[in-house]
């Protein structure tokens, strides 16, 4: 599965314990992120993350734009709720594209929680049906 991950500044420690906590999993996949989440992420456990601009320079619209043709299977976004960030639009744009296409969106860790373990069970396998790798 094809897998963005991405976090804003005060849910950074939050996301690089949740991967820690998880790699057995995110190792089986292919890692996504926003600049600066994929090097703090790439840090931590080693893995490697592809990466691409920082959010407010517009990460977030990359990795929509791969939603936009159906290419990623889950995002998990942790945002920061009490922060107004100066990209929000681009922020909204992305949750919206999840909404479109079907993809698996958790925006806390409690979310995160359910849809990596459901991810190890292989609940999101019809993400590969969608996708037209299997008929
Ligand atoms: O701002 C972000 C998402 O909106 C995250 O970007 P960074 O991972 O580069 O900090």
């Amino acid at each position: 599965m094809e897998i963005a991950l991405i976090a804003h500044d005060k849910k950074k420690d939050d996301m690089v314990r949740f991967v820690t906590a998880y790699k057995h999993i995110f190792q089986e996949h292919h890692l996504f992120a926003t600049g600066t989440t994929g090097k703090r992420i790439t840090e931590a456990t080693g893995m490697s993350v592809h990466r691409f601009q920082s959010g407010p320079y517009g990460g977030d619209q990359e990795i929509g734009a791969l939603i936009a043709k159906n290419l990623l299977d889950l995002v998990i976004f942790f945002r920061d709720p009490l922060t107004a960030q100066p990209h929000e639009p681009d922020v909204s744009a992305l949750m919206r594209l999840c909404d479109v296409y079907s993809v698996p969106l958790a925006t806390n860790m409690g979310t995160a929680e359910v849809l990596i373990r459901g991810l190890e069970k292989g609940d999101i396998s019809w993400r590969s049906i969608i996708r037209g790798e299997i008929q």
